[in-house]
């Protein structure tokens, strides 16, 4: 049975606004699955009615077999704590070390008095140890998390998002704030981790070239519809114009992983 089962999903803000419609995917545990669509696609209400930050209004989110649309209170958070979410802007607070960002991934897990006093079981420290070993982070454990550059933050975010021992990871544009070396960095530490971990996972990113080097599967989006649900190869110039509508794709095919950056040479302009 898959992870994660949506059947005719819809959203809509207003009434006249569709974000999504009628939106059906299934997702296997250790599948990572690539969400890409122009713009207003929906790609963000479909990551957010997965763990209800949005609410659809129609249709049914099935994790585990479990219908997510009609739970709230303990079973909703219970729920969602085995549904991780890593965010764009990495969603850390400045001003904690990386330790004590990461162990905030425990807080569903731990009584209210502890998490007030943000006091771990030995056993969760351990664990925020080993996974900020495995992000290449141990040194900076105890460094505020200002104090550390993008790709570091999302690190952060990534062993944060693992420290809850999700089921399911929910990746909103995990690289946009990024150079495209850290970028793909990234997205090479997301998908080996899921693939250690068996662990399914929904990416929305919008760096087509991106997905195709690190993502299985990939699901188009357009206009808050699934238009295309196949592999990185079948994603041609006309499915990706059935997506974006009409673009030049050649042009954005060259971008090989490792490719040094370019060297931009700055001119003054004269007088
Ligand atoms: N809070 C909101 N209130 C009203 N409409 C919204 C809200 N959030 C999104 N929308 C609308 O829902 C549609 C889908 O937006 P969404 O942010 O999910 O798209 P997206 O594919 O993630 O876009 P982007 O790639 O630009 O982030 C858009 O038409 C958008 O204007």
């Amino acid at each position: 049975m898959a992870t994660l089962q949506l059947k005719s999903l819809s959203m809509h803000y207003s009434a006249k606004d569709k974000a999504l419609s009628d939106v059906s995917l299934e997702v296997n545990a250790g599948e990572i699955v690539g969400l890409i669509g122009p713009s207003g696609a929906g790609k963000s209400t479909l990551i957010r009615c997965i763990n209800r930050l949005n609410n659809p209004t129609g249709g049914q989110v099935l994790f585990k077999q479990q219908d997510l649309t009609n739970i709230s209170g303990s079973r909703l958070r219970q729920a969602r704590r085995k549904i991780a979410m890593i965010f764009q802007e990495y969603a850390l607070i400045e001003r904690l070390t990386v330790m004590e960002n990461v162990l905030s991934g425990r807080l569903g897990y731990v009584s209210f008095m502890s998490s007030l006093l943000r006091k771990f079981p030995g056993k969760d420290v351990q664990q925020a140890y080993a996974l900020l070993d495995r992000v290449g982070l141990l040194e900076h454990a105890n460094k505020r998390v200002d104090a550390l550059s993008g790709g570091q933050r999302q690190r952060v975010g990534i062993a944060r998002a693992l420290a809850q021992n999700p089921e399911l990871l929910l990746i909103d544009e995990p690289t946009a704030a990024l150079d495209p070396r850290t970028a793909r960095q990234v997205m090479r530490l997301i998908s080996e981790i899921c693939a250690e971990q068996g662990l399914p996972a929904i990416i929305n990113i919008h760096d087509v070239n991106l997905a195709k080097l690190f993502v299985q599967r990939i699901v188009g989006l357009q206009q808050g519809k699934v238009v295309f649900d196949g592999s990185p190869a079948q994603l041609n110039d006309d499915v990706l114009t059935l997506i974006y509508g009409e673009e030049d794709w050649q042009q954005s095919e060259s971008n090989e992983e490792d490719t040094p950056e370019p060297q931009v040479t700055l001119l003054k302009a004269s007088a």
